[in-house]
């Protein structure tokens, strides 16, 4: 029996940088880069064109440093250049698998990677290369899950999925609430009602205001990536509603 097609065409993948840093304290544990890279390979292999941003958590976040005492500007630009790092890390976890990629920064750093041309991205990603979209929207006081809104709805992905430590959507954290109820589906507006926090409201408001499809779903959970690609309900679901 053929395995069924995949139900879409290109898809932008947002990947948790804290996710990368495995059972560590901080930075990129290598045999987790390589999980998620085998991961990302399969997509492609199955057909999909895939956009990824990468977050930075597992480095330095600009609200972090400034909680510190660091002006909050220099802070979010040291939290871009972290995203930059992580997507290198990926691009170079990546070529050794065999899958050709591209980071393209928001940031102009390109003696180290392409700067982020819209229509280039998206002849790469027509010609099957990942692209890796780094330094989130390259301003500050904004994050990657609103890069990687901006950047899915620009290119013209058919979904955005959040790949992160949890299932999905709870009605609160379920790190802190473990009795927190899951949802596998629920709308824009109800995400932004009840001050969800698994994704940033500005990322949710873009999704919402251009039909943007959103998943949140476990990048830990092996093979469920190439699985929600093929179609199966995995994760929870925001799409437009009451
Ligand atoms: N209502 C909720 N449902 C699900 N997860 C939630 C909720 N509220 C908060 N979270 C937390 O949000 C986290 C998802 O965000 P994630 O760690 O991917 O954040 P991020 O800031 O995008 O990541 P990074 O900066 O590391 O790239 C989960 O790990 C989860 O603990
Ligand atoms: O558009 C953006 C995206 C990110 N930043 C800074 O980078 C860090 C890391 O991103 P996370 O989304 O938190 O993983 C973020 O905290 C900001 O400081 C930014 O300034 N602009």
């Amino acid at each position: 029996m053929t395995a069924a097609a995949p139900a879409y065409r290109r898809i932008l993948l947002k990947l948790s940088g804290e996710a990368l840093m495995g059972g560590g304290a901080h930075g990129i544990d290598p045999d987790v880069l390589e999980r998620f890279a085998c991961e990302i390979r399969d997509l492609v292999a199955d057909g999909v064109q895939v956009a990824l941003v990468i977050g930075g958590g597992n480095i330095f976040r600009g609200a972090g440093l400034a909680a510190r005492g660091m002006d909050r500007v220099t802070g979010d630009q040291m939290g871009m250049l972290a995203t930059v790092m992580n997507a290198l890390a990926m691009q170079d976890a990546l070529e050794r698998l065999e899958v050709s990629s591209r980071v393209m920064s928001a940031l102009k750093i390109n003696q180290v990677c392409e700067d982020y041309i819209r229509r280039r991205a998206m002849r790469h990603l027509d010609r099957g290369r990942v692209v890796i979209f780094a330094a989130g929207t390259g301003n500050p006081f904004f994050t990657t899950d609103s890069a990687a809104s901006l950047r899915a709805i620009e290119v013209g992905a058919e979904l955005l999925v959040k790949a992160t430590k949890v299932d999905g959507i709870y009605s609160a954290d379920p790190v802190q609430h473990p009795d927190a109820v899951f949802y596998s589906r629920i709308s824009y507006d109800q995400a932004l009602r009840e001050g969800l926090k698994v994704m940033d409201t500005t990322a949710i408001v873009l999704c919402r205001d251009h039909g943007m499809p959103l998943r949140v779903m476990n990048i830990n959970e092996s093979g469920a990536l190439l699985r929600l690609v093929r179609g199966e309900d995995i994760g929870s679901l925001v799409v437009s509603g009451n």
